[in-house]
């Protein structure tokens, strides 16, 4: 029952990423049965916590949300860095580690202002600057509109509130780890497949750090962490990034990941979709979906999908 600080976790400051922090340090504690006060939050200030009003695409990418919290664990001001891992680049450092991955929460997103996107009116304007979401909902509905919507979560809620468009989407974790479990509609990945690895809490440490390896050792969660890497690794696979607009879900069930994903273009007019059933040690398994949807890349998707990395 250490009374100082066994561990230290890096997190962004915005609400959410503090609630996923929080998370964290009740999942450590209780799996070392230590008290609060063996694991120390610090709070690390993200660039893309800086500039709001402009998307994330033109303003440098998910490397945004990452580099600070990068640095300072290269740097060993802080042991681990707590991600929303949808938000973490597929290429990362060497040096650094994703030692966890927790068990995954509600991987959907939730549509606020409207029961369905068929419920929206005629030319309605939809706010977000995720390009996945903005090109899906131009597919469904090519009549509405989308204006730029960022911030964080209680921003975009209070500019939808503000009238700043009639309906907008946020990831259904995000939600419920804020306490907002009775916001907006959850929308079937049947019809409306999410971002890859949405809903999943990654930690990520230096790769040289043993010590703070078996610590995390006992928070990762295995289907979790099969589902989520096979995500990144179909979106590595196409040479995507944040402007790349891809759904993706990958499940595990009875030893077998089922993943289904769909690219569009970004005016949200083409659309490719593919799915694939794999063991789940079958590292290869996301690349053959991922070279099977390139062969089949319509113009304005094979532009903005390059394939691998060279
Ligand atoms: N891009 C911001 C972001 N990163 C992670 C989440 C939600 C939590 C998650 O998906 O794990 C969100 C908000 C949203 O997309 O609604």
């Amino acid at each position: 029952m250490p009374d100082s600080p066994q561990i230290r976790l890096g997190t962004r400051r915005s609400p959410l990423a503090m609630a996923q922090a929080h998370e964290t340090r009740a999942r450590l504690c209780a799996a070392h049965g230590w008290d609060e006060s063996a694991v120390e939050l610090v709070p690390v200030i993200a660039s893309g916590d800086k500039i709001q009003d402009r998307p994330l695409a033109e303003i440098g990418g998910k490397a945004l949300w990452t580099r600070e919290l990068d640095n300072w664990l290269s740097e060993g001001r802080i042991d681990v860095a707590v991600h929303s891992l949808k938000d973490v680049e597929t290429i990362r450092p060497a040096s650094l580690a994703i030692a966890a991955v927790l068990p995954r929460a509600d991987r959907r997103d939730r549509l606020i202002g409207a029961e369905s996107l068929f419920a929206l009116k005629e030319g309605a304007v939809i706010g977000t600057s995720a390009p996945r979401r903005a090109a899906q909902a131009l597919h469904a509905r090519p009549d509405c509109t989308v204006v730029t919507f960022r911030g964080n979560v209680a921003t975009r809620l209070a500019k939808l509130a503000a009238g700043g468009a009639d309906a907008t989407f946020l990831a259904a974790a995000g939600l419920e780890r804020l306490g907002e479990t009775a916001t907006g509609h959850p929308l079937d990945p049947a019809d409306w497949l999410p971002a890859p690895a949405q809903g999943a809490i990654a930690l990520e440490i230096r790769s040289d750090d043993e010590a703070a390896r078996d610590l995390l050792a006992p928070l990762d969660h295995a289907p979790s962490r099969a589902e989520v890497m096979a995500e990144r690794a179909l979106l590595y696979a196409l040479g995507g990034t944040c402007h790349s607009p891809i759904a993706v879900l990958c499940v595990f069930a009875d030893g077998e990941l089922s993943m289904r994903a769909a690219l569009y273009s970004p005016d949200g007019a083409e659309r490719i979709e593919g799915e694939t059933r794999f063991a789940a040690g079958d590292a290869e398994a996301p690349a053959r979906l991922a070279a099977d949807l390139l062969a089949r890349a319509t113009p304005g998707i094979a532009a903005v999908f390059e394939g691998p990395p060279a």
